[in-house]
């Protein structure tokens, strides 16, 4: 049995300054985009953490040199993909998402395989997809092998990508590298968390690449060569915001420094969010600043385009004094895991009043107590217990170890976070 971290309870409100980690995926698209480049490029303050390191190593054993700099950033120097190669996935939705394509310009056999839950989450439609392109794949889900020939023919696909915009991420990022680019026609419920696609076609003009997206669900990549580019990397925005939402939860101040003015990450809605809950947000050249409210609100919030986000708001939710509705998430069922099904067993194990629908949940505030809050191998499981945990005394949080995924020091950064001296904000 894992062992249970105590979620530590705030002495009084949290008054900190918490500087945070890279952006996951900001460094894993800087990853693939660099590795296909046709130079050498920087990525400077990426994140280092399980599922950066892990795209690391896949885009190594496919030839690409990636060398530590000597401040922590990575020097990527790009090589013709090629196999015989083994990629581990872990649990990170890029690298199943974001790899095969590049796999599929490789020569050779590319074998993927992930932890036990990855086999579960979906990625038949990133399959599908490289077959119509052109592409060989043996398997429809983890494991699967890519038999490569060292180009993809590329051309126009239909997809589903209603359950994960990486479907379309995936396919963009290697699409300058196929014989006449591609086209990805998306048919069926609006595609969630549409801020990362956004994403995807940003760094790939910063590369030179030629992208139309004018037309809804219709995003078309030019062939042509990705050109090298040191990448600035931000801080992640989404991993921001448990530490945000510890002053929205205990009337404190937290102070995020480097909050980008600008940003195509989807985590940025986290201000309106807290507003909206009552807290008082303010950006500035010292950073993101968030107020606690006395009284915390409750919100009735479309989270679609920012799934990431729901169970930071679900926690806070749970802390509020009037009821929430977060909806517009049913694709978080195939998250890290069911994240509806594992917010709602929590919260409810806490004493908490949930009623899960079809695509959301509905939280009443209620009293709380102490008991373990299962992770499920999710590093926002883990971070929401966290939250809960600074005003409910007792909350013991399994598998706290599972936060690495994306913070390489979550424990340590939350308990130094409760201990720093009052900042006169
Ligand atoms: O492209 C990305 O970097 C991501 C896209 C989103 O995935 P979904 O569209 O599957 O929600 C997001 O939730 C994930 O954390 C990161
Ligand atoms: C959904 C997430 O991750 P992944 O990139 O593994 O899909 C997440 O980080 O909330």
């Amino acid at each position: 049995m894992t062992q249970l971290w105590t979620a530590p309870t705030a002495p009084g409100p949290v008054q900190a300054v918490v500087t945070v980690p890279g952006s996951k995926s900001i460094t894993n698209r800087a990853l693939v985009l660099t590795a296909l480049a046709t130079a050498p490029s920087t990525l400077r303050a990426p994140l280092r953490s399980r599922d950066t390191e892990l795209m690391a190593s896949a885009l190594r054993a496919l030839g690409t040199r990636i060398d530590d700099t000597d401040d922590g950033g990575w020097h990527v120097t790009p090589a013709e993909p090629h196999g015989p190669a083994i990629v581990d996935t872990g649990l990170a939705g890029t690298v199943m998402r974001f790899v095969p394509p590049v796999a599929a310009l490789a020569t050779g056999n590319v074998e993927f395989d992930g932890d036990p839950r990855a086999r579960e989450r979906p990625m038949d439609t990133v399959l599908d997809a490289l077959r119509t392109l052109g592409a060989e794949v043996a398997g429809s889900n983890l494991p699967f092998t890519l038999h490569g020939t060292g180009h993809v023919p590329g051309g126009t696909v239909t997809i589903d990508a209603s359950a994960s915009s990486q479907f379309v991420s995936g396919l963009l990022l290697s699409g300058a590298r196929f014989d006449r680019g591609v086209t990805v026609l998306h048919d069926g419920e609006p595609v969630p968390s549409l801020p990362h696609i956004e994403m995807t076609v940003a760094m790939l003009r910063d590369a030179g690449v030629v992208v139309d997206d004018s037309e809804p669900n219709r995003w078309q990549v030019a062939p042509g060569p990705i050109s090298p580019r040191d990448v600035d990397v931000e801080p992640d925005l989404s991993n921001a915001t448990p530490f945000l939402a510890a002053a929205a939860a205990t009337g404190g101040s937290v102070t995020v420094p480097g909050w980008p003015r600008h940003t195509d990450q989807a985590g940025d809605r986290i201000r309106d969010i807290l507003v909206t809950m009552g807290a008082e947000v303010r950006l500035d050249d010292t950073g993101l600043t968030v107020h606690g409210p006395a009284e915390l609100g409750g919100i009735d919030i479309d989270l679609h385009d920012v799934g990431e986000l729901a169970p930071t708001v679900a926690a806070l939710a749970a802390l509020a004094t009037t009821p929430s509705h977060l909806h517009g998430i049913g694709h978080l069922r195939g998250h890290e895991t069911d994240r509806l099904a594992a917010l709602d067993a929590e919260l409810s194990a806490l004493g908490g009043q949930v009623r899960r629908t079809d695509d959301g949940l509905r939280i009443t505030p209620r009293p709380l107590h102490g008991g373990t809050w299962h992770s499920y191998a999710d590093h926002r499981m883990a971070t929401a217990g966290a939250i809960l945990g600074l005003r409910v005394p007792g909350v013991e949080v399994d598998d706290i170890a599972t936060t690495a995924k994306t913070l390489p020091d979550f424990p340590g950064q939350w308990s130094t976070m409760l201990l720093s001296p009052a900042v006169g904000a």
